[in-house]
């Protein structure tokens, strides 16, 4: 069995992920995938380098992460030509994931974390969608304090993405994540239990 997680930005898809993941669940995080395939001396890093600047790279090969983050997020003729150099490989490898998952587990609940799901347009590779929802404000709050960033940098951040109501509006099932901690696992143990996987 699969679904895909997706949310908005700081909605918590990392923090359920992780419950999902202590209650028997393979998770494949794209994000963990976007920085694996930059590593130093990779082909996806060197492109980068050759269409933002040399100066990206950090002395000892890393990516400036924060530096390019600043980069696209305020600009957004730059954030999607990233997308077209980092999205086909990253789309390339979670596929590759989930196929081994499923045909080594093929008794796991297979959770597929990706930050993007319906800006890509990638529902239609689950048969469920599950969001991890707060209301914008509260968003904002968790960016800012999280991430140390400013109301404005925050807001780019969110503003890059599609609203979180209409992210609400298209999912399968929706876990909000606006109350404390064992609120959001109250609703993930009944999610289990539904599915027959607890
Ligand atoms: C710009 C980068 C280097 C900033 O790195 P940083 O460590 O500060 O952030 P991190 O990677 O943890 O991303 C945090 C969140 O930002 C949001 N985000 C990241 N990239 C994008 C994007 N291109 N468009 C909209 N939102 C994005 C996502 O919600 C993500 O969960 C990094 O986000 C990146 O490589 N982005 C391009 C790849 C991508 O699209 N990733 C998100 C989906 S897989
Ligand atoms: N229920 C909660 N109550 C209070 N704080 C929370 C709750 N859930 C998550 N947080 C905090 O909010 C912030 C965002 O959560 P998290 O990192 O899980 O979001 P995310 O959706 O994975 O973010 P991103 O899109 O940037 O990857 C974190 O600092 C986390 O500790």
């Amino acid at each position: 069995m699969i679904i895909g997680l997706t949310g908005g930005i700081a909605s918590g898809k990392s923090t359920v992920s992780r419950m999902l993941e202590e209650r028997g669940a393979i998770i494949v995080d794209a994000d963990r995938i976007s920085r694996e395939i930059v590593m130093p001396g990779s082909p996806v890093l060197q492109t980068i380098a050759e269409e933002f600047g040399a100066d990206l790279i950090r002395e000892d090969g890393t990516l400036d992460r924060k530096l390019l983050g600043a980069m696209i997020f305020a600009d957004e003729h730059k954030r999607l030509r990233l997308n077209k150099i980092m999205h086909p490989p990253i789309r390339a490898e979670m596929q590759r994931r989930i196929s081994e998952f499923e045909s080594r587990h093929p008794e796991r609940l297979i959770v597929a974390d990706i930050p993007l799901l319906y800006e890509s347009n990638l529902q239609h590779m689950f048969p469920e969608v599950m969001v991890v929802y707060v209301p914008m404000s509260l968003q904002l709050e968790r960016l800012m304090k999280r991430d140390g960033l400013t109301e404005k940098e925050a807001m780019a951040r969110i503003r890059a993405q599609m609203p979180i109501e209409d992210k609400r509006r298209l999912a399968d099932i929706v876990i909000d994540n606006s109350q404390d901690l064992e609120a959001t696992a109250e609703q993930l143990d009944q999610f289990m239990k539904r599915k027959g996987l607890r």
